[in-house]
Formats: C-alpha cells, sequence, structure tokens
C-alpha cells in the first residue's frame, strides 16, 4: 500500500501557525484578552508606539514620495527601503543604549563552552590573570604562581608550553594587600553585574575604555574586505535623533556594505526576516551556516529578489535607487550634502585694504627697513671661548640686532649705556662684523672711533685688538706723534684731536664708512667742533651717496654713560632727530661709600683712606682721583715715606712745552691753586669725637673678602696723567709685583674709558681743576671745583669693571646732592670765544657764525670775536687763520696774550 504523502511538518512553523490561527479566531471571537501568554508571539507594541512608528513611516513615504507617480514595483521596493530605514534606526538607537551601559565583558565566557568542564591550562591562567586584574580574589595562586624547585627542573614546565606566563613568586606583590595563598583554588563567582544588557547577543559585547562598543569587521566570504577598518575609535557617534543620523551615515559612505561594521545589527539582516526564512526552508543548518547566510542574503541586497539575475546590474540598479531615495529625502529636508571636495570661496571686496601693521611707536628693530636694497654682509671673526663668554655678560651685545638695525636704518645714532655695559669695546667690533671697514664690502671705508683722552685711546684699541682674535691686526690706535696705523687698519682709535684735524682736511671723511664719538659726556671744545663737523659730514655723504652709488652713506654714532642727550638732538645739529637708543644695565655693582665729613684737605683725607683701606681691604688695586699731577706727586711722596719710613727721592719734575701734546686743564699749573674751596667746606665739618669718628672710618673699610685671599702688604704707587709720556701711563695695565696692591693716583684722565683690570676700589676727591671764565673781564682762569654727579658716576663706574666694586667718596652725601651740578658745562661756555673761532678758523671755516654748535655760543660774540682777531692778524682779511695763529691754538694761554708774549 502505497503510503499517502503527507508533507513534512516543521516544528517552529507549525506552532507559529498555529498561533496565528488561534489569534485570528480569538480577535474573531474578541477575547484577545483572555489568551495566555506565549513568549513566542510576534512582538504587540504599545499603542503610542506602534503609532509613532507608523508616522514615522507615513512621514517617510511621504518624503521620498512625494505626488509623483511611480510603478507598482518602485512602490514595493519603496516599501522595503524604508522598511530597512526604519529597523536600522530601531538597531542604533539599541546600540546607542548599549553603548551607555559600560561594563566589563572580559570575564564574560562564551556560551559555546557550557558545559565543557575542561580548560586548558593556558585558558585557566589567563582567566585567572583577568580575575585578578579585576580584583576578584582567587585564592589558588598555584595558577598563577609555579613552585620551582632548586636546582630548576626542566620537567616542570608546563604543559601549555608557554613559559613566558610563569611568573617568579616574589615578582607580583600581592593586591590590595591581600596575603597570596598558594594552594587555595576558588571559583570566581560571578558578580550581579555579570547580568546585563548585550549578554545575549551572538558574541559577548567588548567594549573599548570609553565604554563604547568594540565591533569588529566581520570579513565576507571570498577575503573581501570591506573598505572601513575595524578601528573602534573611528566608530562614528550614531546620533539619537534617527531621522539625522540616518542621514549623517548614508551621506558619509552612500554603500550598505558599512552595515558589516555593526556586526550583527546590520539592517541588513534586519531586513533580510524574508530571506532567512527562505535559506531556512532549503538548509537546516541554521545555527553554523547563520551568518554565511545572513552574508549572502545582504550582499544580494535582498530588496528584490526578482531583479537580480546579475550581480553587477543589481547593484547598479540598486545604487541607482538609492541614489534616487536620498535626493528625494534630503530636497525634503532641504539639507544640501557636500562632496567632501568642497572649497570656501571668499570674494574680497573691492575696496578691501588690509590693516596696516601697528600704528603704535614700534621697537626700533622691529620698524621696516627703509634701506631695502641693502645687501647682507658678515665678517666671521673666531674668538677665544674666555673672550666670547666675557662678552655675552655685557649688556650692550645683548642689544646687538637692536643697535645694528638702527644704524643700518638711520646715519645718526645716540647710545646711552651704563658705564661698563660694553659700548667701547663692543659697538666698534659690531659693526666691523657687520662689514664696516672690510674691503668688497658695500661699506668698505675704515671705522674711527674718537676718545677724549690717548690713554684711552691706546687701551680701548688694544683691549678690541684682543676681542676680536684673528682680526686683531686690523686695530690700531693713532694719537698725536705716535700711532700704530698701517696698511691692514680697519679700526682705528683716535683721540678727538686727530679725527679733528682729519676732518679739516678732507671733510667728507672718504676713507671711513663709520664714525664713533664715544664719551660725547666729557663736551670739550674738539668733541663739540667735532660732532659740528660730523653733522654736516653726514649730509654730505648722503648726497654723494645718492649721486654715486658707490659711495657709501658715512654713519655717525654717539655715546656716552652719561650724556645730555637734548645738547646732542638738537634741530641745528640733525634736522631729523637722531634715534636714541638705552641700554639697561650694567655688568657688576659697585658700593658707593659717602664721607660724613667734607674735608677742605681732601689729599690728606685720601692719604688717610689710602693707608686705611690697604690695611683692611681684600686684594683689588685702588684708585684714587685727584685734580693735577702737583697733588699726585705729593700724595705719592707721602705714600712711599709711610710705606718705607724714609724719605723717598723727589718726584721728577713733568717738563712739557705746547708741542708735546694736547694740553689737559690739570696739567696746567700757574702756581698754587690747590686750596681754593678749602674755606667753603668749613660750615660741613662736623668737630666731634675723632675717636668716634675714626672707629666709623674703619668700620667702612669692612668688606669680605670673598677671595679668601691674604691681604696684600706693600703699595705699589702708579702715577696717571696725561702729561706723563703713554708708556708711563700704560704701566698701570700692569699686573702688580707678587703680594702688592696697585694704589693709583689719577687725574680725571682715567674718569672715562679706562678699564684697568683688577681695579675694585676707588676713592674720589670729588673736585677737579677746571677752566673758569669771566665774560666781563675777559679774564680765565684755572680753579679746582666739585665735579658734576655724571663725572661722579664715571669715577664710579672704574671700580665695577672686571668685578663687583667698591667707591669711597670723600664728601658727604649733602655736599654731592647740594653742590654738585647734574652735568658740567661744556668747555666752550667757559673759555674766551676768541680761541674757538681762531680753531675754526684753522680748519678753513669761513662762517663761523653759523656753525651747528651743540650748545651755540652767542652769535655776537662770535661775530666780535672774528673782528677782534683780524685786528690782533691772527686771521687774514678773507677770514683764514694766520699760521703764527694756528700755532697758538695748542698753546695754554689765551689767543691775546699769545700775541703778546708769543
Ligand atoms: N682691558 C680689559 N681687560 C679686561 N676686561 C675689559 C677690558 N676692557 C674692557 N673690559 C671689559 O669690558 C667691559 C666693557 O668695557 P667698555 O669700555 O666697553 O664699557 P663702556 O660701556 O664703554 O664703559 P664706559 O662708559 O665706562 O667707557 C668692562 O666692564 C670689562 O668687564
Amino acid at each position: 500500500m502505497v503510503k499517502k504523502f503527507v508533507p513534512r511538518q516543521r516544528k517552529h512553523k507549525k506552532i507559529a501557525r498555529e498561533a496565528r490561527e488561534a489569534e485570528q479566531a480569538a480577535i474573531e471571537d474578541g477575547v484577545t484578552a483572555s489568551l495566555p501568554a506565549d513568549s513566542n508571539v510576534v512582538e504587540i507594541l504599545p499603542d503610542a508606539k506602534k503609532a509613532a512608528e507608523d508616522a514615522k513611516r507615513a512621514r517617510m513615504k511621504a518624503e521620498l514620495k512625494g505626488d509623483a507617480k511611480m510603478s507598482s514595483k518602485k512602490a514595493k521596493r519603496l516599501e522595503k527601503y524604508i522598511d530597512k530605514k526604519l529597523a536600522k534606526d530601531e538597531n542604533r538607537a539599541l546600540l546607542a543604549q548599549l553603548a551607555a551601559n559600560k561594563i566589563d565583558t572580559s570575564l564574560f565566557a562564551s556560551s559555546r563552552n557550557l558545559g565543557t568542564a575542561k580548560q586548558t591550562k593556558r585558558e585557566m591562567m589567563s582567566r585567572a590573570l583577568r580575575e585578578r586584574a579585576a580584583g576578584i580574589p582567587h585564592t589558588d595562586q598555584s595558577i598563577l604562581f609555579e613552585t620551582r624547585p632548586e636546582p630548576m627542573d626542566d620537567s616542570d614546565e608546563d604543559d601549555s608550553g608557554d613559559e613566558n606566563l610563569s611568573v617568579r613568586k616574589n615578582e607580583l606583590p600581592p593586591q590590595d594587600g591581600e596575603a597570596i595563598q598558594p594552594g587555595k583554588t576558588t571559583v570566581p563567582e560571578p558578580t550581579a553585574s555579570s547580568v546585563v544588557a548585550g549578554s545575549g547577543l551572538k558574541r559577548p559585547l567588548e567594549l573599548d575604555d570609553e565604554g563604547r562598543p568594540v565591533l569588529r569587521k566581520r570579513q565576507k566570504r571570498g577575503g573581501v574586505k570591506s573598505k572601513f577598518s575595524a578601528n573602534p575609535g573611528l566608530i562614528p557617534e550614531i546620533p539619537l535623533d534617527s531621522t539625522n543620523g540616518d542621514l549623517q551615515v548614508e551621506d558619509e559612505s552612500g554603500n550598505d556594505d558599512e552595515d558589516d561594521e555593526w556586526n550583527g545589527f546590520s539592517a541588513d539582516e534586519a531586513e533580510t526576516g524574508d530571506d532567512q526564512d527562505a535559506s531556512e526552508t532549503g538548509s537546516s543548518n541554521a545555527s553554523a551556516d547563520e551568518e554565511t547566510s545572513e552574508e549572502e542574503a545582504s550582499s544580494s541586497e535582498d530588496e528584490d529578489g526578482d531583479e537580480e539575475d546579475d550581480g553587477d546590474t543589481a547593484k547598479t540598479r540598486s545604487s541607482a535607487f538609492k541614489a534616487w531615495a536620498h535626493e528625494q529625502r534630503n530636497s525634503a529636508l532641504g539639507y544640501q550634502p557636500s562632496n567632501g571636495n568642497t572649497t570656501l570661496e571668499f570674494t574680497v571686496p573691492q575696496n578691501f585694504k588690509p590693516r596696516p601693521i601697528e600704528q603704535d611707536p614700534l621697537p626700533l628693530e622691529l620698524q621696516p627697513t627703509k634701506d631695502t636694497g641693502r645687501k647682507a654682509y658678515s665678517v666671521v671673526v673666531e674668538r677665544t671661548p674666555d673672550i666670547q663668554e666675557a662678552r655675552l655678560k655685557l649688556p650692550v651685545v645683548a642689544e646687538e640686532q637692536r643697535i645694528m638695525e638702527a644704524i643700518h636704518n638711520n646715519n645718526v645714532v645716540i647710545l646711552c649705556g651704563a658705564t661698563g655695559s660694553g659700548k667701547s669695546t663692543q659697538v666698534p667690533q659690531m659693526l666691523f662684523e657687520a662689514g664696516y671697514g672690510t674691503q668688497g664690502s658695500p661699506t668698505p671705508g675704515q671705522i674711527v672711533v674718537t676718545q677724549p683722552r690717548k690713554v684711552a685711546a691706546v687701551s680701548v684699541s688694544q683691549r678690541v685688538a684682543t676681542e676680536l682674535g684673528d682680526h686683531s691686526d686690523t686695530v690700531a690706535y693713532q694719537i698725536r706723534f705716535e700711532g700704530t696705523a698701517s696698511e691692514k687698519t680697519r679700526l682705528k682709535f683716535v683721540t678727538d684731536g686727530v679725527l679733528l684735524r682729519e676732518i679739516g682736511n678732507d671733510i667728507s671723511l672718504k676713507n671711513y664708512s663709520a664714525v664713533i664719538i664715544d664719551e660725547a659726556h666729557e663736551r670739550s671744545l674738539n668733541t663739540d667742533i667735532l660732532i659740528g663737523m660730523l653733522s654736516r659730514t653726514v649730509k654730505l655723504r648722503e648726497e654723494m651717496a645718492n649721486e654715486n652709488p658707490k659711495i657709501s652713506p658715512l654713519k655717525l654714532i654717539i655715546m656716552s654713560a652719561t650724556l645730555r642727550i637734548s645738547d646732542v638732538t638738537n634741530s641745528t645739529l640733525f634736522p631729523n632727530p637722531p634715534p636714541v637708543l638705552n641700554v639697561e644695565g650694567r655688568q657688576y655693582p659697585v658700593t658707593v661709600h659717602f664721607s660724613r665729613r667734607t674735608q677742605a684737605d681732601y689729599v690728606d683725607e685720601a692719604f688717610k683712606k689710602i693707608i686705611r683701606g690697604h690695611r683692611k681691604l681684600p686684594p683689588g688695586s685702588m684708585l684714587v682721583f685727584l685734580t693735577s699731577h702737583n697733588e699726585i706727586s705729593r700724595l705719592s711722596q707721602k705714600l712711599k715715606l709711610h710705606q718705607t719710613g724714609l724719605k723717598s727721592a723727589s718726584y721728577p719734575k713733568v717738563r712739557f712745552s705746547a708741542n708735546d701734546g694736547p694740553l689737559e686743564v690739570e696739567d696746567i699749573e700757574f702756581g698754587q691753586t690747590d686750596e681754593v674751596v678749602g674755606d667753603e667746606l668749613d660750615e660741613l665739618q662736623i668737630v666731634g669725637d675723632e675717636q668716634d669718628m675714626d672707629e666709623e672710618e674703619e668700620a667702612e673699610f669692612d668688606v669680605p673678602n670673598e677671595t679668601g685671599q691674604a691681604l696684600p702688604l706693600k703699595m705699589h704707587i702708579l702715577p696717571l696723567y696725561s702729561l706723563l709720556p703713554t708708556k708711563e701711563q700704560m704701566k698701570v695695565f700692569e699686573q702688580p709685583p707678587e703680594g702688592s696692591r696697585s694704589i693709583i693716583l689719577a687725574t680725571n684722565v682715567a674718569e672715562t674709558s679706562l678699564t684697568i683690570p683688577g681695579v675694585k676700589y676707588v676713592i674720589d676727591c670729588g673736585r677737579s681743576k677746571e677752566r673758569v671764565f669771566d665774560p666781563d673781564t675777559g679774564v680765565q682762569r684755572y680753579e679746582i671745583g666739585f665735579i658734576s654727579k655724571a663725572s661722579a658716576n664715571q669715577r664710579s663706574g672704574r671700580a665695577g669693571r672686571t668685578g663687583p666694586g667698591h667707591t669711597w667718596r670723600l664728601y658727604s652725601s649733602a655736599v654731592y646732592e647740594r653742590d654738585l651740578p647734574e652735568y658740567a658745562d661744556p668747555e666752550i661756555l667757559k673759555m674766551p670765544i676768541e680761541g674757538v673761532v681762531l680753531q675754526l678758523k684753522a680748519m678753513n671755516l669761513k662762517h663761523v657764525v653759523n656753525f651747528p654748535f651743540p650748545t651755540p655760543p652767542d652769535r655776537h660774540s662770535l661775530a666780535k670775536a672774528e673782528k677782534l682777531l683780524q685786528h690782533l692778524s691772527a686771521i687774514t682779511s678773507e677770514g683764514f687763520a694766520t699760521q703764527s695763529a694756528i700755532s697758538t691754538i695748542v698753546s695754554p694761554t689765551q689767543s691775546r696774550s699769545s700775541q703778546v708774549y708769543p
């Protein structure tokens, strides 16, 4: 008997069918509510949720379809597309919910291993380590720590063969103070938190450090990988707003393959419910091949099985449909997708003007250079490391950029900096390194630096030569009757008288590219005339350079520590006021000690201080300022007598003639002039207890002996004044004999520019010999008077050159404040005007009335002086100086008297 064919019934399908029928029947009977709860029934959504979903579906449909008519085929596809989108939204929301639950899944076990009791040693150890890291007490330390007998037994290496996992007992400290108990095993308790959302997923949900789900890329069959990497850090944020989120993701990729990234939540999977059913009918191997069937379904796009004969065609069509759907939705939402290559284009308004650079006065070095055609040029100088180190400590060097920019941009620059800041030695080197004075550079002319005194010219030139290392032979000095200039000379130190003579011969100074007037505050007649002449030379050279590009403009730099700036910036001198650069700071501090009393006999006072100081002060030379070589001679004898107890041989008389050199005021001796100011000071003397005073003065020499060296026993006494031959003057720069202290007795030739190595202490009498001129009587005389505060400052400055220093002023602070003027009057105001006119006439100047003096004398006086000189036959009727008159210029006598007593 042929068996009747009974189609095979699938159990779950049968159950589902029966449930549907029962549900249908119940609906028909109106008894839905009384049905028994069945967990497998189709999910019944709450009404509100269902309504929201329907509304969303309708909205999407409207967005996509609009009023357009479409074929039934397309409408069907549209329905499917919407289903897919809604499912995606739901999945995203679910995923976001999962992401919000930050859990550690590292201890979750795969359900695949449920019931399999056996674990390899490696698995056990790995789990034990993870549990230990999670803080789960684990008493079976034998899994983690292995006891090895000594000597090591090779056979003990565990079965797993992974010796890297074995850890020496004492290498892992117990966690949380727990003692490790080997041999005890505890099974980790499942914690309450281990049952969490997501635990039922196909694969345990892994979370990264930030609590985001770690989604691994699933590789498609055939090894074709998605173009997205599975880097969890790159997982895009999923907006909870499904509509916008949908748009963002879709627009970024335009490819459904990206859905694979969501591993198990893909829209493909959601939309393939039907297909899964279909595959199930063909195959019962659901568990193993589940993923495969999903992938197949998704790769075939699953949207319309009828159309998918050919993969390529389907893809093209599918993407055409999707492109259309995207477009529809975008236009409905008013969204303009970017193609990723958009460049922002700004239309520049026609009247647009870029903002000008800062208008506030910019620092000089930031000001735009005026000379745009200037070529960069530099000379490399090799210096010894100790010189280089010493230079770098000088404030002027720190300002090199600012100074050089100012010089490049301006033909005249004024530089003010404290004594010892490095002006005299460094600025000439800066110019040299910038190509000034170098053949082949744009500024080949020499650099000339003027000093008011010959000893300064010689000593600074020697120092600069030393500092210029391999270029030291380019440095020379030139003083009257003496010099070292040669063909190699590019940098020359001269007295201002020497440069005056040169400028008298060639007003354009074509041999020079830069002139530096150092110590301009001295305001000798020579300095003033020089500045006036140079103001014209600079102008002339500028005009010459404009006409002939081969000629470079002349750079003039006026430098001083204590200059009354207004004197050298007046408009008669420079119509465009030159920039004034201030360099702050000095290298070493100088402590100033004032006397309590201002003694009239300052030479005697100086003697006492020298004796006390020498007895108490740590090693270091002493520089004592006096007013004349007479005083120097007197004090020197007294000191020698004190030291030897014998009357010393008489000090050699200095004989000089007017031709021997430029005569300094302090060298002029017309009888006894030393006690002029004595009487005026009596009121300042406080007659008190001599004993008290002595103690107090003893205490003022309590200077800590930082070097710890023994105090020098002998005094090495050296004179320094301008009439002394240069060789004798230069002795002050030599080291004193062993165990001696140099005591240098100087006039104010040592006041400026000089760095006498080893001088730590200065004793300043506070006076100097000055020319005093009475314009009413026309009589000039020489008096000893107080110096200016600027001079006092300069004298103190000699102490802090190579280390911290001290100055003892032989006058009280009250006298300093009351009697010392800020600046000394320029020499031009302290001498008969005829001498000034004669000097200018000797330089072939015709109209002295128009001469640009820094401090101009009265024009009428100038005119009167010219007439007088004509009467005396000192100048010709053409207005030039006669030869005999020129010879009187160096004479200390007035031109009037020199004519009477030639
Ligand atoms: N012969 C030297 N030996 C050792 N150091 C020196 C010598 N000459 C200069 N120096 C160092 O260079 C520093 C700067 O000297 P420089 O003469 O350039 O200063 P300055 O600013 O011109 O001072 P002033 O205004 O007093 O002339 C000194 O303080 C000293 O430290």
